[in-house]
């Protein structure tokens, strides 16, 4: 098996209900690759995330995971008790234990070396999502899923945190899964785009998805200005390479 994970004909059903969230989803993801799913409000990019993890049951399909794969996940919400005093450390630490030398290790490659001493409550959003990055980063992941990571950021730190993903992408070569709303900047940060709207209505190189009548007519008006953003961004950027994806 080529794929980290390989998803065919995945169908899920609303918990507890009958209606489906998905319906015959095909999926893969392979080493190295960045690929985010968009999609509406409530088109199914969590469940989707969830069933391919294994946390979610199916209704039909199926789902494989290279054995031994090792993920490193970012939930889309993260909730910290702030009444229980927690530093940076303490919570690299849960819920395995990591050594002080690994801890700095990946604070420093998501740029918030040296915040170990600092209480959780104390970061700002931005610092909170890269410390949540770190924690994903520590056991060497093969792939990277990150649920909407930039929940909250604005749209420098967004930019930012896109870049940050890339990078470590360079760095560790582990494939990266994102579910995103920031159509825009994460198509510019991804290989390969899934446009999902309880099945997936499109995907193809961010290019491709971008100018698709399925993706248009979900995301509308909005799209056009995606569309003319990304072109222009392309056309003066030549230092990111989108790979032809297999579809
Ligand atoms: N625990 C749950 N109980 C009942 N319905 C649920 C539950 N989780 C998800 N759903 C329903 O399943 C559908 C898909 O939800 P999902 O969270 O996968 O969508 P999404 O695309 O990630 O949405 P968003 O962009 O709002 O995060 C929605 O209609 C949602 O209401």
């Amino acid at each position: 098996m080529t794929a980290l994970i390989q998803a065919s004909g995945l169908t899920i059903l609303r918990p507890g209900g009958s209606e489906t969230v998905l319906q015959g989803v095909d999926f893969q993801i392979r080493p190295g690759e960045i690929v985010t799913v968009v999609g509406p409000n409530g088109s199914g990019k969590s469940s989707l995330v969830r069933a391919l993890l294994g946390h979610m049951p199916l209704a039909a399909g199926r789902v494989e995971r290279r054995p031994g794969l090792r993920i490193g996940y970012v939930p889309q919400r993260v909730q910290v008790d702030t009444t229980i005093p927690m530093t940076v450390r303490r919570f690299l630490s849960l819920p395995r234990r990591v050594g002080d030398r690994d801890a700095a290790r990946v604070l420093a490659r998501t740029g918030v070396g040296g915040v170990e001493a600092r209480q959780l409550t104390q970061l700002s959003g931005g610092q909170f999502q890269r410390v949540l990055l770190a924690r994903a980063l520590l056991h060497d992941p093969q792939l990277l899923v990150l649920d909407e990571p930039t929940q909250g950021l604005d749209q420098p730190g967004i930019v930012a945190f896109y870049k940050l993903i890339e990078e470590v992408r360079r760095q560790t070569g582990a494939a990266v899964l994102m579910v995103s709303h920031d159509l825009l900047v994460v198509m510019r940060a991804s290989d390969r785009v899934i446009c999902l709207n309880g099945h997936v209505c499109c995907e193809g190189t961010p290019q491709h998805v971008s100018s698709a009548p399925e993706y248009r007519a979900l995301f509308g008006a909005e799209s056009e200005g995606t569309l003319a953003l990304y072109r222009h961004h392309h056309d003066h950027d030549h230092d990111h390479h989108h790979h032809a994806g297999a579809h």
